[in-house]
C-alpha cells in the first residue's frame, strides 16, 4: 500500500478572503499534517516572472517560466515560507504589487496543467512525510484531487469577505478602507472564475460558509465536516 492511500487528504477550496489559508493552516496543525498553499504557488510564479522581466501577458514566456520555477515552499503549517531561485519571497508575494497581477498567471491556461501536477506531486510528498495534507486554493476539489476523501468549498458572503480582507490589510473595515480592498478581493474572483469554478460546492464537496462564524469555529466546522467523513479524523492532542 503507498504511503497516501491511508493519509488523510483534504482538499478545501472558497473564493478570496472566505478563510482558506488561515483556516486550513490551523486544521493541519490540529491534526498534525502538513499544508500546501497553492495559491502562493501561483503568487510565486507571478514575482518570478516580474524579477525575470517577462511580461505576464506574454503567454508563452510565462509558461516557460513556469515549467522552470525554482520554488522552495516550507509545508509547516506554522512556518510558511516560501523561496524562489533562493530569494525569500514570503512576505513579498502577498503585497498588492502581487496580488493584483497574480489573476493574469493564473488565468494563463499553459501554466495551469503545469502547477496542478506539481500540486499533486507536492501532496504526494507531504502526505508520505507526514500522513496527511491540507492542501487549499481554488481547483484543489475539482481538478487537482477530485478523489480526496475530504473535499469541501469554504464560503462567507462578499460582504464578511472584504470585511477580513480590509481588517488584515487596512487595519480597519470602514467604508473607504473596503472601496481600497475590492479589487483585491471581488475583482480578482471575477477574473479567476474564468479557469475554475469555486463558488458553487461540485457533487460530493462540503460546503462551510462560514459568514457568521468567527475564525475559531470555522476550524471547528471544518474539523467537524472532517470527522464525520473519516470517522477517526480527532485533532493532534500534541
Ligand atoms: N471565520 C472568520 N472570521 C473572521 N475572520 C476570519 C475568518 N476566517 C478568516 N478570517 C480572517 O480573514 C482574513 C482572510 O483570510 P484568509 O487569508 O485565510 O483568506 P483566503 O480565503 O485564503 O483568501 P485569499 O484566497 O485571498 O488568499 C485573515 O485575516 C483571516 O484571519
Ligand atoms: N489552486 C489555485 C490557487 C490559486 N489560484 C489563483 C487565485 C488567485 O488569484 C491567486 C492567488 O491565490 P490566493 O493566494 O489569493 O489564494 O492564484 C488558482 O487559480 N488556483
Amino acid at each position: 500500500m503507498s504511503p497516501e492511500a491511508s493519509a488523510l487528504i483534504i482538499a478545501i477550496d472558497g473564493p478570496s478572503g472566505s478563510g482558506k489559508s488561515s483556516v486550513s493552516k490551523a486544521v493541519a496543525a490540529q491534526l498534525g499534517v502538513g499544508y500546501l498553499d497553492t495559491g502562493a504557488m501561483y503568487r510565486a510564479l507571478t514575482w518570478w516572472c516580474l524579477d525575470q522581466g517577462i511580461d505576464l501577458t506574454d503567454e508563452a514566456a510565462v509558461v516557460e517560466a513556469a515549467r522552470s520555477l525554482p520554488l522552495e515552499q516550507s509545508t509547516d503549517p506554522t512556518d510558511q515560507r516560501v523561496s524562489v531561485g533562493g530569494t525569500d519571497v514570503t512576505d513579498e508575494i502577498r503585497t498588492t504589487a502581487i496580488s493584483s497581477e497574480v489573476s493574469k498567471v493564473a488565468t494563463n491556461t499553459g501554466v495551469r496543467p503545469i502547477l496542478q501536477q506539481a500540486q499533486r506531486d507536492r501532496m504526494s510528498a507531504i502526505a508520505a512525510e507526514t500522513g496527511g495534507v491540507v492542501a487549499e486554493g481554488r481547483d484543489i476539489t475539482t481538478v487537482v484531487a477530485p478523489d480526496a476523501p475530504v473535499r469541501i468549498l469554504l464560503t462567507a458572503s462578499e460582504e464578511a469577505r472584504l470585511r477580513r480582507r480590509s481588517a488584515e490589510v487596512h487595519g480597519t473595515a470602514d467604508e473607504e478602507a473596503i472601496a481600497a480592498t475590492r479589487d483585491q478581493v471581488l475583482r480578482r474572483d471575477r477574473d479567476d472564475s474564468a479557469v475554475s469554478q469555486f463558488t458553487v460546492a461540485a457533487d460530493g464537496v462540503v460546503t462551510v460558509d462560514t459568514s457568521d462564524l468567527d475564525f475559531d469555529e470555522s476550524v471547528e466546522a471544518v474539523l467537524a465536516v472532517v470527522a464525520s467523513l473519516t470517522g477517526d479524523a480527532e485533532p493532534d492532542p500534541r
